[in-house]
């Protein structure tokens, strides 16, 4: 048997799941770590049965779907997408060489919890059918609309499937019957599946995956997070908090910069670094729950590769020094003390952007802050302070047990 493809329709843009401002489906990252997307790349590059990928992208899309493919692993290469998904997997199709790849596999970019025993059962499917798509019984009484769209009909539910991706095709067999629906103008088909029975083939039917769900509303992304959020959590059982200080001193300038924002102000703070206080203690409190040194031994400041430099590079590193131990990070709280400038009117900004840096919903970083009462340096307005505390998630290790 030749080698499997897979194609990944990733050019939609998610309007049903779109929240305001928020980017589509497919690339938010799903409970601090990889977006539906990359979970998909992920779980297909790994697979040893697959050595070609190609992702559709919507044209604004195909630079980082680019840098989400580099690297090790299979072949992959990113194409163009149409107006529909199947004019997105047609695109793609184009990209394949039946003679090399004589399998192929199409799966969603927005089904992020496809298993290995699926995509194997999905392969094997292969042995028997030329096109064969993963199914799942229904388990709600099924009834049609009338035509006030009261009530209609019970249809029996024991002779109807959902059917989910990844889908399995002989190469050539599916590229002909795309051609034929270019042909023939035909342009509706919600799955190849139902492409591939129109131009007369048998579609089989393999096991899928009650888990497998497709993210297509907003709640659907609020179930995911939840569900990965928890996944993650149980396997994470080691819970440790650390804490951070940091302060600078108060010099001639502008504007502070406090939690990846720049503040307008009457003076500035003195620092090798933008001296940003509040990244810093972050950076810190994170550190410390690693027991993993501070931010001066990681980033010294005789080193002038820090000088100037966006403090957001000291947070993403302790950040990245969590998920290399396979942990997570549930929670990060900061309190700045100074009398000026007021942080209100920035906490919800800078809340924002801290939440950006280590990749966490925003419900799970605050910022506070107070006044000294003019008592001490920052009472007096002589510097700015910070205190944070970070509470980190982490796998048991034979480490952690000694
Ligand atoms: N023109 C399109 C439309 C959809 N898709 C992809 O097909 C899959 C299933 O589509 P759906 O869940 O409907 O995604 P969207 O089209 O993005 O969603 P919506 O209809 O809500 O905008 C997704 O991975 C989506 O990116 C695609 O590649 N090209
Ligand atoms: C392909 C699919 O996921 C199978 O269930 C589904 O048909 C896609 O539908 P959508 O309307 O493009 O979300």
């Amino acid at each position: 048997m030749g080698k499997v493809a897979v194609i990944i329709p990733a050019a939609g843009r998610g309007r049903r799941a779109r929240q305001s401002g928020a980017e589509a489906k497919q690339f938010r990252p799903l409970a601090g770590g990889a977006s539906a997307l990359a979970r998909v790349i992920r779980l297909f590059r790994s697979h040893p049965a697959v050595s070609r990928i190609v992702v559709a992208a919507h044209p604004d899309d195909v630079t980082r779907i680019e840098g989400m493919i580099d690297g090790k692993g299979c072949e992959a290469q990113v194409v163009h997408g149409g107006e529909t998904r199947q004019q997105s997997i047609c695109n793609a199709l184009q990209a394949l060489d039946a003679a090399s790849h004589d399998r192929v596999l199409v799966h969603d970019a927005a089904r992020p919890f496809a298993s290995v025993q699926l995509v194997d059962r999905a392969i094997a499917s292969l042995e028997t059918y030329e096109a064969a798509v993963p199914a799942i019984a229904l388990t709600d009484t099924i009834v049609e609309l009338a035509p006030d769209d009261a009530r209609g009909p019970t249809l029996d539910r024991d002779r109807l499937r959902a059917v989910q991706t990844p889908q399995a095709f002989r190469t050539r067999p599916l590229q002909q019957a795309h051609e034929a629906a270019v042909a023939t103008a035909r342009d509706d088909f919600t799955d190849d599946g139902a492409l591939m029975a129109w131009h007369g083939h048998v579609v089989g039917l393999f096991e899928g995956d009650s888990g497998n769900v497709k993210l297509t509303t907003a709640q659907d992304m609020r179930d995911a997070e939840q569900r990965l959020w928890a996944q993650q959590f149980l396997a994470c059982p080691d819970v440790r908090t650390g804490t951070g200080f940091d302060v600078h001193a108060c010099v001639d300038g502008d504007h502070v910069v406090l939690g990846g924002i720049a503040i307008p102000h009457t003076d500035g703070l003195s620092g090798h670094s933008d001296a940003d206080v509040v990244l810093h203690a972050l950076t810190d409190a994170i550190l410390g729950a690693l027991a993993d040194g501070d931010i001066g031994a990681h980033f010294p400041p005789s080193d002038m590769r820090w000088k100037g430099q966006d403090s957001a590079l000291f947070l993403q590193d302790a950040v990245s020094r969590v998920a290399a131990r396979g942990g997570l990070i549930s929670h990060l709280d900061c309190t700045i003390m100074c009398e000026a400038p007021k942080v209100g009117p920035h906490r919800d900004a800078m809340r924002r952007r801290i939440a950006e840096i280590a990749g966490l919903p925003l419900d799970r970083v605050a910022v506070k802050a107070t006044t000294t009462e003019r008592l001490g340096f920052t009472g007096r307005g002589e510097g700015i302070a910070a205190m944070a505390t970070a509470t980190l998630r982490l796998p048991f290790t034979s480490d952690t047990a000694n």
